[in-house]
């Protein structure tokens, strides 16, 4: 079985290495929704579309999407992130990850268009973030970082394929 991971995101290709071990491929394809998705729906749209693009780009069996944004509850800004697993057969499984609120001031650079990755590492005083702990390793200390909770999101999509696939 030969599973491909659309992104070369080294959080998001070791998160599903560390569920599926190392026939893993990471491709760079589309998400094919904006560089900054907002909310639930577009998020997951895209981990949908990076799942479909990998597959078929690496002839896998196996495609994986993982996709992060941003959404607005209450007038908050939470992190939102979102991950698709598709099959050769035309399985498609979605599974989403933890949420956060994130503070104000990253919320008021967000609006006016900026991106969260960026955003957070000039926040931070790191690079690349977003290929690091992440936002969430960021908030909450270290206790979680964007690569546990990407992992956790692979684990929900694999046991739901597997309960489904029966
Ligand atoms: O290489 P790819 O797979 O595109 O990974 P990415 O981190 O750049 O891209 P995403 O599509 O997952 O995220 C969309 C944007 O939000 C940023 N982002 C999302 N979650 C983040 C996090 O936890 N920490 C920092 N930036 C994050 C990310 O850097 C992008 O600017």
């Amino acid at each position: 079985m030969q599973i491909a991971v659309g992104s070369t995101n080294p959080v998001k290709v070791n998160a599903v290495i560390a569920c599926f071990g190392e026939a893993v491929e990471g491709i760079s394809v589309p998400s094919g929704v904006r560089e900054q998705p907002w909310g639930d729906e577009e998020t997951i749209v895209g981990a949908k579309q990076r799942a479909k693009a990998a597959m078929e780009q690496a002839k896998a069996t196996i495609g994986i999407g993982l996709e992060g944004g941003v959404q607005l509850i209450d007038d908050r800004l939470y992190l939102c992130n979102w991950g698709a697993l598709v099959d050769e057969g035309g399985m498609e499984i979605v599974a989403g990850g933890a949420r956060l609120p994130l503070p104000d001031e990253i919320k008021e650079k967000m609006v006016k268009g900026e991106e969260l990755g960026p955003v957070i590492s000039a926040f931070a005083n790191r690079s690349e973030v977003n290929k690091k702990e992440g936002a969430i390793g960021i908030f909450t200390n270290g206790a979680i970082t964007r690569t546990n909770m990407y992992k956790q999101i692979v684990e929900l999509l694999l046991g739901q394929y597997h309960f489904y696939t029966r």
